[in-house]
């Protein structure tokens, strides 16, 4: 079985309900607070897990209660969690999202753990790393961590995923040799400094030397161009609960279709499905679909 490593982030998502937002200096009492787990690295890695991937994960977590729980969710979905750290002089890295009863939010995060997953720690589990087929990054964890990665694995033929969330450039010698990456609308912008229509920004990523460039457009669906095709690949059309985690899920989606040896387009169909199911579910990792659930809508296509 083929080996997906996900290097990233583990947060806890605190979300406080609020009447409104609070403005500069007022204090609102919040009408409840609930606990998710979240973080795009833990996302993703329990994304590609329920589906059936063979995954570990490289993080850092607080040794706190906070660190404790998350850590047992990882478990929980099977993700292989021996590199995971606990950290302690820095905690858990936690959201803080305040959600107004207009549905307006406001969100600080605290990267906490997240930010101290430096190059050492990779040292240390370079024998988990280096014989992956896959490692999938996002970038809520340390720039120099994600390029030393990038580098190691372009060294051992290991093919890089990287979702730039949030979008952080990197230089042109670190993007040069990238199997895939996966920016949402915004993030290709920003990596492209908003410089023509979406195709032509793909079509640029691409001409960096990044193999395959997949735009995920939302309700539009996702866009691929590599050295093949430029191809559109409409949305499912599910009712909209929630698309909270719909890319994490798109990301372990089509890298557990291509761990088991589908091709590039049948792996993104595979991902659009399972990213669909995840915006007809209220919440973040809650909503990530299982193998069953993706397998019998994907045979109904
Ligand atoms: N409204 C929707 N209806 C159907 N599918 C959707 C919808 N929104 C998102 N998707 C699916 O999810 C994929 C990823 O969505 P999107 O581009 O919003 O990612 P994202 O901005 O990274 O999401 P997030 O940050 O919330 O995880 C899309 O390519 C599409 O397949």
């Amino acid at each position: 079985m083929k080996k997906i490593v996900v290097v990233g982030s583990i947060n806890m998502d605190v979300v406080i309900r609020v009447p409104h937002i609070p403005t500069i200096g007022e204090t609102v009492l919040a009408k409840g607070q609930q606990l998710y787990g979240g973080g795009k690295g833990a996302n993703q890695a329990i994304a590609a897990s329920r589906l059936g991937g063979n995954v570990y994960m490289i993080g850092r977590l607080g040794d706190d209660a906070y660190g404790k729980k998350l850590y047992n969710e990882l478990v929980n979905n099977n993700v292989k969690v021996k590199a995971v750290e606990y950290d302690t002089n820095f905690p858990t890295g936690t959201a803080y999202i305040c959600v107004s009863d207009k549905g307006d939010n406001t969100i600080v995060v605290n990267q906490g753990a997240n930010g101290r997953l430096d190059i050492e720690q990779i040292k240390r589990y370079e024998c988990i790393l280096q014989d992956a087929d896959y490692c999938i990054l996002q970038m809520e964890i340390p720039i120099s961590t994600i390029e030393y990665v990038i580098d190691f694995c372009k060294k051992k033929n290991i093919k890089v995923i990287l979702n730039p969330a949030p979008a952080h450039l990197l230089s042109d010698e670190t993007l040069e040799g990238i199997y895939m990456i996966l920016p949402n609308e915004t993030e290709l912008a920003i990596l492209c400094n908003n410089s023509g229509t979406i195709e032509d920004m793909a079509k640029s990523l691409h001409k960096k030397g990044i193999e395959n460039v997949i735009v995920t457009l939302g309700g539009n669906g996702s866009m691929l161009v590599n050295e093949k095709t430029t191809k559109h690949f409409p949305a499912m059309s599910f009712p909209v609960v929630d698309t909270t985690a719909a890319g994490d899920a798109f990301v372990g989606a089509v890298t557990v279709g291509l761990s088991e040896g589908m091709d590039l387009e049948k792996a993104i169909e595979f991902a659009t499905c399972a990213a669909g199911i995840t915006v007809s579910r209220e919440g973040a990792q809650a909503s990530l679909p299982d193998r069953k659930m993706v397998d019998s809508y994907f045979s109904m296509r």
